[in-house]
């Protein structure tokens, strides 16, 4: 019998707690992120989502690999990086050994679909899982050749740079179109403005991966906030 991959074990994490919900430390306060990142643990979480803005791709920065090397000695939760960034192949090798487990790049930042597999195919030599994502506007059609062959698809629901914006059903449209894929078996995942009111309608299209930044980061009450989206989709 072969040994299970790390991909292997982060795949069977996730696949074991979905429908999940993969809050953000976009919000946090970074003063305390140790204690921020103890208190989604101990609220629930059973997956965390790293933002990653390089002021280029997106008109904000927010952290690099030395972030998610301190969020990695943290927790031992899956650590979901979201790479809001250009030339993402540069960096791919320093985010996993920082601690990353899932590495999602931007289709936009691509020239091509063959440059995109190269990208999958290096997140995957590295032994993490590999994701795609679209910003609203971008068709589905721009990822048809890979999105039978990555681990992650990640449809945005706001144009990505910032927490708290307005969720943009156009993500909705894209998750059932690929949920309907017979070849597509990666993770769907949805990013921004997911909160009590948008949640059930992300997970009846087929997410199962869902983000939650200011919906639990500016809750006062981690766990309860949880326990209320977990209500409303499983
Ligand atoms: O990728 C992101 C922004 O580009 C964040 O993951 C997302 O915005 C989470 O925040 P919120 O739930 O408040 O929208
Ligand atoms: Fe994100």
């Amino acid at each position: 019998m072969t040994a299970q991959t790390h991909r292997d074990q982060i795949r069977a994490r996730l696949a074991a707690a979905a429908p999940a919900i993969n809050p953000s430390i976009l919000g946090c306060d970074y003063a305390q992120l140790g204690q921020e990142i103890a208190d989604m643990e101990q609220a629930g979480a059973k997956v965390l989502h790293l933002d990653v803005m390089d002021g280029h791709f997106v008109p904000n920065f927010t952290f690099g690999m030395t972030i998610v090397e301190a969020a990695r000695r943290a927790t031992e939760l899956p650590l979901d990086v979201h790479l809001m960034m250009e030339q993402p192949g540069r960096y791919i090798r320093q985010f996993r050994e920082a601690g990353a487990d899932v590495i999602t790049v931007h289709e936009e930042v691509c020239r091509d679909q063959s440059e995109l597999a190269d990208l999958v195919a290096q997140i995957r030599e590295l032994d993490a899982l590999a994701g795609i994502a679209i910003n609203p506007p971008t068709p589905l059609e721009r990822i048809d050749k890979v999105a039978g062959n990555c681990d992650l698809i990640l449809c945005m629901s706001v144009m990505p740079g910032f927490g708290g914006q307005e969720f943009d059903h156009v993500a909705l449209e894209k998750l059932a179109a690929l949920r309907d894929r017979p070849d597509v078996t990666a993770f769907l995942e949805v990013d921004g403005g997911v909160n009590v009111e948008t949640i059930a309608d992300c997970t009846a299209a087929g997410a199962n991966m869902l983000v939650v930044g200011s919906a639990i980061s500016g809750s006062d009450n981690y766990r309860q906030r949880i326990v209320e989206l977990e209500r409303l989709i499983k």
